[in-house]
């Protein structure tokens, strides 16, 4: 999938904008608060018609205008598509093929894009939190079935934390919530088993080819309920049985102790702990591989490459490592990357690349 080009109207510090892309690598170039930042955000936008910096749309309409409009057209392998969005104050509107659509959900999934940016080395330095997040929203973009189930799961499980909470617990209501948490745990975990499986796949390939053969990464789940079943019947009365095993206790701590929203991932270079013993440069690049898996999940579930947005992530890596993202990465999928500095981009990439210098809200193509 590639996105040939896009137009900006009065997009954060963008008045009126038009470029044209490169089919492989596009580097966006410039001093601090520029907006080259603004400029994958746009496309991020133009993607999931919401912004990956604020929830607040309107923050996206430059400053004293009254809405902002974006307009791209990407190529797939079967079709050449307009989509446009257009943000005002009261809401935003999305186009297909200049057709007005009556539900974002017909709009997101025109355009596929995987950003990485600074804040996801969270995902393997941050809280077990910040990785449930992220296992939440991968899963929940490939399978329906699991945001489901992880919604009623997340309802129930509120409801029984507040009786627990209150002081005269109802055990027979809590027997009936735990019921229905252990159905929705039992699937929750299975995909998760197997989401967590796919991405360490991927993600192992990759990193062994971003250090030159020198770490082998391991992602593994770390659930918090430990089981034995590999189908979901079984897997619920064992999660049914630990429920009921953990009640007094839950009912003296008056939380819920037990269940899936206490699992974490675990990452494992040449098998020792990421997050405890890995450089700056190793924690980097496992969140960067576990990131770009997510391509080839895409590539797996849409048939086509998604485009890949690097937002200030190359003077974090050495040139062994940059040269990998830049070279082999972009033979395949659409990159585009942000830097402040030319020193930051490996020498031999620079043939075969789009360099777009940002001032200020305005472009200089550098032919
Ligand atoms: N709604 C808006 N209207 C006008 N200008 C805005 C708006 N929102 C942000 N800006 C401006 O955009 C600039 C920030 O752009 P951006 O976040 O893309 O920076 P950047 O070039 O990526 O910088 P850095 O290298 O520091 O990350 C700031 O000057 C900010 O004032």
């Amino acid at each position: 999938m590639i996105l040939n080009e896009i137009k900006l109207t009065d997009f954060r510090n963008y008045d009126s904008l038009s470029l044209a892309f490169h089919p492989k690598l596009n580097i966006f170039i410039g001093h601090n608060a520029q907006g080259k930042t603004n400029l994958l955000e746009a496309i991020y936008f133009l993607s999931l018609a919401k912004s990956h910096r604020t929830s607040k749309d309107r923050e996206l309409i430059r400053f004293g205008a009254e809405d902002a409009y974006i307009n791209g057209t990407i190529t797939t392998a079967n079709s050449t598509l307009p989509l446009s969005i257009g943000i005002a104050k009261g809401g935003k509107r999305a186009k297909v093929n200049h057709l007005e659509v009556a539900k974002l959900s017909q709009y997101i999934g025109h355009l596929n894009t995987v950003l990485f940016a600074p804040e996801d080395l969270n995902i393997v330095k941050g809280s077990p939190q910040v990785r449930r997040k992220f296992i939440n929203m991968e899963c929940g973009q490939i399978s329906k079935v699991y945001l489901n189930h992880l919604s009623d799961y997340n309802k129930v499980l509120a409801q029984k934390n507040q009786y627990l909470k209150s002081r005269n617990v109802d055990q027979i209501m809590i027997e009936v919530l735990n019921d229905q948490l252990a159905h929705h745990a039992s699937l929750i975990i299975l995909k998760r088993e197997q989401f967590i499986s796919t991405i360490e796949r991927h993600a192992s390939r990759i990193h062994a080819d971003i250090s030159n053969g020198r770490e082998t990464l391991n992602v593994v789940y770390n659930p918090n309920i430990k089981y034995e079943s590999d189908n979901p019947e079984d897997l619920k009365s064992e999660i049914s049985a630990l429920l009921a095993e953990s009640l007094d206790k839950e009912i003296d701590r008056g939380t819920s102790l037990v269940g899936p929203h206490r699992d974490d991932i675990g990452f494992t270079i040449n098998d020792f702990d990421v997050q405890t013993y890995g450089s700056q440069g190793q924690q980097r690049s496992t969140a960067l591989s576990v990131k770009l898996a997510e391509l080839e999940l895409i590539k797996e579930e849409v048939g086509e490459y998604p485009v890949l947005l690097l937002d200030d992530v190359l003077s974090e890596l050495d040139e062994v490592r940059q040269a990998h993202l830049l070279t082999s990465i972009r033979n395949r999928v659409q990159t585009f990357v942000t830097t402040t500095s030319i020193s930051d981009i490996n020498h031999q990439i620079m043939d075969d690349m789009q360099l777009f210098e940002i001032e200020n809200g305005k472009i200089k193509i550098d032919e």
